[in-house]
């Protein structure tokens, strides 16, 4: 009998946006391709992502013009969609109809995660996974957090604290993020491009992601200094 795929249980893809210029690192092109610990900051990414066995694959969103992309992930077995956009969001957005393209289905789940993080051990997609999927809406990793927070005075006050803010029951959003497809792209088409990440989306229909505790060393690539810190921590591994 001829297998009726709407019968079969919804599937786990990883949806990469890798379409960023990378300004805030300042490393002289898109930080995704610098090379950190024997390969470039993606190449680590994919490499996690390719040790969970619960994907069943995954999608790289990279700007149209890039024609780098394959030589700074040789080897790793990714569709590779050139429909990045100008910002992440539309990013994800074109990414999430290259996926249904690929034959994933609305009710399938997206774990999206920064080309950036390039520190992500497949543990902690794996307990991601066991968290959301028996979950109605889905959700993210992320870090309750732990300094006391400062906000930044404005005009005259600026470079002096303004205010403390309590700090109790905030959390600081990494990646992946997990929904289902159909959910997110309606999510993502409401919002537009004032989201800087998926649960903002989600949130902004009126649901409430689950916080699932994420890993300290889980951190993106943003500043200059943090190069340096993944490289010792990628070669302790
Ligand atoms: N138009 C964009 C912008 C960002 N990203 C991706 O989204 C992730 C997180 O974004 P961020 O750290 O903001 O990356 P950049 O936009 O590259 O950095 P910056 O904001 O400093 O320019 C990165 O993997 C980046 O490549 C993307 O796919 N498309
Ligand atoms: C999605 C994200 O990584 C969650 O922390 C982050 O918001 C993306 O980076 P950006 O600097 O906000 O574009």
């Amino acid at each position: 009998m001829t297998p009726n795929p709407a019968l079969e249980p919804p599937r786990c893809y990883a949806l990469v946006p890798c379409a960023g210029v990378g300004e805030r690192a300042g490393v002289g092109g898109p930080k995704q391709y610098r090379e950190i610990a024997g390969r470039s900051v993606v190449a680590h990414t994919l490499a996690a992502l390719a040790r969970v066995p619960r994907l069943a694959g995954t999608l790289v969103v990279v700007a149209p013009e890039d024609r780098v992309f394959e030589a700074h992930a040789p080897a790793v077995q990714t569709w590779v969609a050139r429909v990045g956009g100008a910002t992440r969001a539309a990013s994800v957005l074109n990414g999430l109809q290259a996926l249904a393209g690929r034959g994933a289905r609305d009710d399938d789940w997206v774990l999206v995660h920064d080309a950036a993080r390039c520190l992500l051990q497949p543990a902690d997609v794996e307990r991601l996974i066991a968290a959301c999927e028996g979950d109605a809406v889905g959700g993210l990793l992320a870090l309750p957090v732990a300094d006391t927070l400062k906000r930044e005075g404005a005009g005259p006050g600026e470079g002096r604290v303004s205010a403390t803010v309590e700090r109790r029951a905030m959390w600081q959003a990494q990646t992946p993020q997990m929904f289902r497809l159909g959910l997110l792209r309606e999510a993502l088409r409401a919002a537009g491009d004032t989201v800087t990440d998926e649960a903002s989306a989600i949130e902004a229909l009126g649901h409430a992601p689950r916080l699932v505790p994420g890993s300290l060393e889980n951190f993106k690539l943003t500043w200059p200094a943090d190069f340096s810190l993944a490289e010792r921590l990628l070669r302790t591994r």
